[in-house]
């Protein structure tokens, strides 16, 4: 299979980068963020999610945020919503497009939505049902797709299945996020071999943490496999509130660096990527996790 030519990133940094951060950090920079991606040139950013914020405190402020940001034309702006509840405050936000977000693991489902498999698909009816009523787009993730920390191997037809479900009940696009980041490129390209043969594969979407250090392999294996949409942290912020020792999502500047290799142009401006990643490290107090950012801000 020939590597698709088009490639879209969804910026997953002030969501899934930010969710796990234990600081308080001020609306404004977050604000701030979510604009400066825009201004990089990104064309999907997840800005936050409307979650229980006991579960998760530092998404709490997420409809302050989507009040400050400034919405380029053309750009997707989307939160996770786990419940209809989650969804309904999203909607009076302003937000178009949401994500559900199931796991391919039993006890990760349990840890991070509080339910099992099935009673997360359930849940989910009235969200799509809502969302179609108000015409919002909804993306699917599975979490733990290539192992669990609680529940070790997860073969690829359990995420098949979960998969499914969710293509099925109308989630456009579905995202297999290896949560723990512990997935080869022989699993991925097994990964999708399977859920492919279900899901057309330009429905299917790669999340990749870099724990184990293989996430870009990772994605360069989904490529091989036809795979062509991958969600990416800027500076590789985050990690997983249910997953411990998880490090964060493979870094936005270095998948562009792997794609521009490859002779894929996004549109994304790759120094203004890394200016967005570099300031939002300064105000965690954080190293920047993106390999090619200390490589090219040591440059400067
Ligand atoms: C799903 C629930 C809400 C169930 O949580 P629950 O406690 O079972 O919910 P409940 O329905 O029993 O309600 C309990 C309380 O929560 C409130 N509540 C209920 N729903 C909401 C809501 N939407 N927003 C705000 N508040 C809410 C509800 O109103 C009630 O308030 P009280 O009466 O006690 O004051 C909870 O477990 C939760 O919020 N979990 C979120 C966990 C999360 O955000 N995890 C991180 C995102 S997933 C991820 O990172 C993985 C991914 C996507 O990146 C891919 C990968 O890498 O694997």
């Amino acid at each position: 299979m020939d590597i698709p030519q088009q490639v879209r990133l969804v910026e997953v940094g002030p969501r899934d980068g930010l969710q796990n951060e234990k600081q308080p950090i001020e609306v404004a920079d977050k604000v701030r963020l979510v604009d400066d991606l825009t201004e990089a040139g990104l064309g999907y950013i997840e800005v936050g999610s409307f979650v229980s914020p006991k579960w998760v405190p530092q998404m709490a402020g997420s409809a302050e945020v989507f009040a400050g940001i400034r919405q380029k034309p053309g750009v997707t702006y989307a939160a996770l919503a786990p419940n209809l509840k989650g969804f309904e405050a999203a909607l009076e936000s302003g937000v178009k497009e949401v994500a559900v977000f199931a796991a391919a693991s039993e006890a990760f489902s349990q840890r991070n939505i509080n339910c099992s498999i099935a009673e997360s698909l359930e849940r989910f009816v009235p969200v799509m049902d809502a969302a179609r009523q108000h015409g919002i787009r909804v993306r699917g993730y599975v979490s733990c797709v290539l192992g669990c920390p609680y529940d070790g191997f997860i073969a690829p037809e359990q995420v098949a299945g979960v998969a499914r479900e969710l293509h099925a009940m109308g989630c456009y696009e579905v995202s297999l996020g290896d949560t723990i980041g512990t997935g080869t490129a022989g699993d991925t390209r097994r990964l999708f071999e399977v859920v492919g043969k279900d899901i057309p594969r330009d429905k299917l979407a790669g999340h990749f943490h870099d724990t184990y250090g293989q996430a870009l392999a990772n994605i360069y294996a989904s490529l091989l496999e036809g795979i062509a949409v991958f969600d990416s942290s800027v500076a590789g912020l985050g990690g997983c509130p249910y997953a411990k020792g998880a490090t964060g999502n493979v870094a936005s500047e270095d998948v562009l660096y792997l794609l521009e290799g490859l002779g894929i142009r996004t549109g994304i401006d790759m120094d203004k990527l890394i200016d967005a990643g570099q300031r939002i490290c300064q105000v965690l107090g954080k190293a920047n996790g993106s390999r090619v950012a200390r490589a090219r801000l040591a440059q400067r």
